[in-house]
C-alpha cells in the first residue's frame, strides 16, 4: 500500500502530538498508510512515538537536530521535500494550522505539487472536500500535478486508534543555509486556562454582543466550565472589547466544529456562521425569536441570556 506522509504536530505543554496530528493520521487512511514524521529538537520522537503508532503509524520519520529547531518553518518544509522526493509517497497530510499551512505552501512550491487547503475529508482517490464561500459551498478537488498535499481543517475528522508497527527511521537533517534566515530567539508558554483549547473542544459556548460587557462574560464561562468546554466569541463581542480576540469565531477568526456549540447572545451573522456552521449540534440562546441564528440551530431559546444561561449552568452543575 502507498506511503502517506502525516506531519505530526506537538502539543510541548502536554509533552504528545497534538490532537490535529491523530486527526491527520486517521484521515490519511484512506489514501494509503500513514507514516507520521517528525521534525524537531533531539529527543522529540521518544514521547510521542507509541501514540502516532497507536494511530495507524506504520513508519515513524524521525528527523531531530537543533537545526530545524531553531530556525522557523522552512526547515520543516526542506525535510519534507527531501522525504517527498525520496519516498514518492501517495500525499502529504499536515494539520491545517497556521504554521502547518505555510509549511504546506513551501512544500507544494519545492516539490512542484498542488495542495489544497483545509479540507474536511480525503477520498481513497484523493478527492479532498473543503468547505468554500462561508460554508454556503461544498468543493471536491484532485491535485492533478506532483504529489497531493493537504492541510486538515481541525474537528473535521474523529481520531480513531488503529495500532500499527510505527517503526522508527531516521531522517538525516541537512538544513540549507537559505532555510536559516529566520531564527528563534525565545519560546514564551502562552498562559492558559484550565479550559480545553477553542478549535480542540468537543463543546464551545460562545457569546456574543448581547452579553452586553467583558464583566458579563462571567455568565458564558460559567456555562462552559460547566460543561467542561471552552469560550468562544463573536467578532461584535471581541471589537467592543468583551472577549480577547484570540477567542473570535468566525471567518476572520477560528474555525470550530464541536460536536456542541452554544451560540448566545449572537445573531448568526454568515460571517459568524462561517467559522462554527459544521458543529454537530448547534445550540442558540437569543431574545429576539426572528434572530438568524435560528435557522441554523438545532435546538433554540427565546429568551434572556441572563435568565437562560444561569438557570442551565446551575441544572448542569446540580445533574453532574
Ligand atoms: C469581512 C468581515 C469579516 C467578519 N468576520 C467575522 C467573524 O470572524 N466572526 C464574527 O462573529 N463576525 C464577523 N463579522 C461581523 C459580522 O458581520 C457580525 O457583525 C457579527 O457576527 C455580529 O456579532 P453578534 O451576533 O455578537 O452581534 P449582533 O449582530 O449585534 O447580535 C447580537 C444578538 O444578541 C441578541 N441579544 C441582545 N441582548 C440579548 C439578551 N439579553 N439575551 C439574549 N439575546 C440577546 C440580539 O437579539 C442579537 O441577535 C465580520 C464582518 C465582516 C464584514
Amino acid at each position: 500500500m502507498a506511503e502517506v506522509l502525516v506531519l505530526a504536530e506537538l502539543n510541548p505543554a502536554a509533552g504528545g502530538p497534538r490532537k490535529s496530528t491523530l486527526e491527520a493520521l486517521t484521515a490519511a487512511r484512506a489514501l494509503g498508510e500513514p507514516a507520521a514524521v517528525v521534525i524537531g529538537a533531539p529527543g522529540t520522537a521518544a514521547g510521542i512515538k507509541d501514540t502516532l503508532a497507536e494511530y495507524g503509524a506504520a513508519k515513524v520519520y524521525v528527523a531531530e537536530s537543533d537545526d530545524v529547531d531553531a530556525y522557523l518553518v522552512a526547515p520543516k518544509a526542506e525535510v519534507l521535500a527531501q522525504l517527498v522526493a525520496e519516498r514518492s509517497p501517495a500525499g502529504v497530510v499536515i494539520p491545517s494550522s497556521p504554521e502547518g499551512k505555510e509549511i504546506a505552501g513551501r512544500l507544494a512550491i519545492k516539490t512542484g505539487s498542488g495542495f489544497l487547503t483545509d479540507v474536511t475529508e480525503i477520498a481513497a482517490d484523493g478527492t479532498a472536500t473543503q468547505v468554500a464561500f462561508a460554508g454556503a459551498t461544498i468543493v471536491h478537488s484532485q491535485v492533478t500535478v506532483g504529489t497531493p498535499i493537504y492541510t486538515l481543517r481541525g474537528n473535521s475528522v474523529t481520531p480513531e486508534p488503529a495500532p500499527a508497527a510505527g517503526t522508527e527511521e531516521t531522517v538525516q537533517v541537512a538544513v540549507s543555509e537559505a532555510a536559516k534566515q529566520t531564527r528563534v530567539l525565545d519560546r514564551v508558554v502562552e498562559q492558559k486556562s484550565n479550559r480545553p483549547e477553542l478549535t480542540e473542544a468537543a463543546i464551545v459556548v460562545s457569546g456574543g454582543r448581547g452579553v452586553a460587557s467583558a464583566e458579563n462574560f462571567s455568565v458564558i464561562e460559567g456555562l462552559a466550565d460547566s460543561l467542561g468546554g471552552a469560550v468562544g466569541a463573536s467578532r461584535a463581542a471581541v471589537d467592543s472589547g468583551f472577549y480577547p480576540h484570540s477567542f473570535q469565531v468566525g471567518q476572520t477568526g477560528k474555525t470550530v466544529s464541536p460536536q456542541l456549540y452554544i451560540a448566545v447572545g449572537i445573531s448568526g451573522a454568515i460571517q459568524h456562521r462561517a467559522g462554527m456552521q459544521t458543529s454537530k449540534t448547534i445550540v442558540a440562546v437569543n431574545k429576539d425569536p426572528e434572530a438568524p441564528i435560528f435557522e441554523l440551530a438545532d435546538f433554540g431559546v427565546v429568551g434572556d441570556l441572563n435568565t437562560v444561561v444561569p438557570a442551565a449552568t446551575e441544572q448542569i452543575s446540580a445533574r453532574k
